[in-house]
């Protein structure tokens, strides 16, 4: 049975092709106005003005009335570690009250907080609380995510977390992508000595990222190469070894400063160099030249009080850039893509519609899912947003207004 969305003030198409957008093109919504989209079973059926909608090409095709809103694709989400257990909001006030988060961290804090936190839950308790998570994330207008290991960092526990990733997937029905972040920090047990660091890094790449692949539970892997976390060399050998094992990559990269991540990211051909809020005019040539995604992570800038990445000599320079929530239980637990996507332009000075597109097909892209959602053309997954407005800039105009009035899923309407 079809569902025609009609007339709706404008409908964000961003039609073209499956590649990542850099330059100009990264802020070509192909949109339309006055138009209708028609959702059959899980997919888009048919888009275009609504002066050529023919409702006799889909018998009991049921009629919703858009006009004065806007359809757009769904929003996906390419960085969160949205499965962990428990809080900081310790750390927080702490945070807002000075104290440095890589200080913190180095003392044994930050995500060894949440690694304590995690390894002491169960799978089931770490389902539940990851599931209201990500459902609220729906809410706010997200329909695919990426989600990160890395509160484990032990075999036992980076499995756990990423089983839950799959039932939020298998499960739940979210449309997920999981990346195996075994190497997101040295764990506590492994920080006596440098033997005792070189063994984890070993652990990783000969034992967690194998048991991983073969339980088939990540796509992609990740490191966090920057200071306090993996050198450059660390890094490469968790990435070779990802690499040999068919894994697709992605990588933390100068978030703290120039720490080599995003060389890395280019040298390994990554999917995504994520943060770069330290990134000279080589490195964005770097990215661009070996097909990297840029991915920034905004809401990280603003809750760590950082720089926020350079959205326009991104743009200008080539690179195609996607955003995150970055979703986590440190430095940035924000669940609202559609307030970072505002967020990117005040504080990374993308225009909105490069936003749009950050946070929608180049996610997309980035995921491998570019041929799936992030763009509202015949075929394509039916999900999509039905905002309440007639203009989708107010979503940075009204940064953090409840414009939201419906989300489609695979072409259920899951909100609104
Ligand atoms: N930078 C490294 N990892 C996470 C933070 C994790 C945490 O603080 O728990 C990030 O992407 O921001
Ligand atoms: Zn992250």
């Amino acid at each position: 049975m079809a569902v025609a969305l009609t007339k709706a003030a404008q409908v964000l198409t961003l039609a073209g092709d499956q590649a990542p957008r850099a330059g100009a093109a990264m802020a070509e919504l192909a949109m339309l106005e006055h138009a209708t989209v028609v959702v059959e079973g899980e997919r888009i059926a048919w888009v275009g003005p609504h002066a050529e909608f023919d409702a006799a090409r889909f018998p009991g095709v049921e009629t919703l009335d858009c006009a004065g809103k806007v359809l757009m694709p769904a929003l996906v989400d390419p960085h969160t570690h949205l499965v962990w257990a428990g809080h900081r909001r310790d750390e927080l006030e702490l945070r807002l009250g000075g104290a440095d988060y890589e200080a913190i961290f180095a003392a044994g804090g930050g995500i060894l907080s949440s690694v304590r936190q995690t390894r002491a839950t169960s799978e089931d308790e770490l389902y539940a609380q990851s599931l209201r998570r990500i459902t609220r994330m729906r809410a706010c207008g997200a329909t695919t995510f990426e989600i990160k290991s890395g509160y484990g960092l032990d075999l036992e526990s980076e499995l756990r977390q990423l089983r839950v990733a799959r039932r939020l997937r298998d499960e739940a029905g979210f449309r997920v992508k999981a990346t195996c972040l075994a190497a997101h920090a040295i764990p506590q047990e492994a920080r006596g000595s440098r033997a005792a660091r070189a063994k984890f890094i070993d652990e990783v790449c000969t034992v967690i990222l194998p048991a991983v692949v073969e339980a088939g539970l990540a796509d992609y892997a990740d490191v966090f190469c920057d200071r306090g976390a993996f050198t450059k060399t660390e890094g490469a050998m968790v990435l070779d070894a990802a690499h040999g094992l068919g894994l697709s990559l992605r990588v933390h990269a100068n978030e703290f400063g120039h720490t080599g991540g995003a060389e890395l990211a280019a040298e390994f051909g990554a999917a995504s160099a994520d943060h770069l809020l330290y990134l000279s005019g080589e490195e964005r040539a770097m990215l661009r030249e070996a097909g990297v995604v840029a991915t920034m992570l905004p809401g990280t800038s603003m809750v760590l009080g950082k720089p926020f990445a350079d959205g326009r000599a991104l743009v200008e320079d080539g690179v195609p850039v996607a955003i995150a929530t970055d979703c986590n239980p440190g430095s940035c637990a924000f669940e609202n893509l559609s307030m970072v996507l505002a967020l990117a332009c005040y504080g990374n000075k993308l225009a909105p519609a490069e936003a749009v597109v950050a946070a929608t097909h180049n996610a997309a892209a980035s995921l491998g899912l570019a041929g799936e959602v992030g763009r509202l053309v015949e075929g394509m997954s039916a999900d999509l947003l039905v905002l309440e407005t007639d203009d989708y800039r107010d979503l940075v105009y009204h940064a953090g207004s409840p414009l939201i009035g419906a989300v489609y899923s695979r072409g259920e309407r899951v909100v609104g």
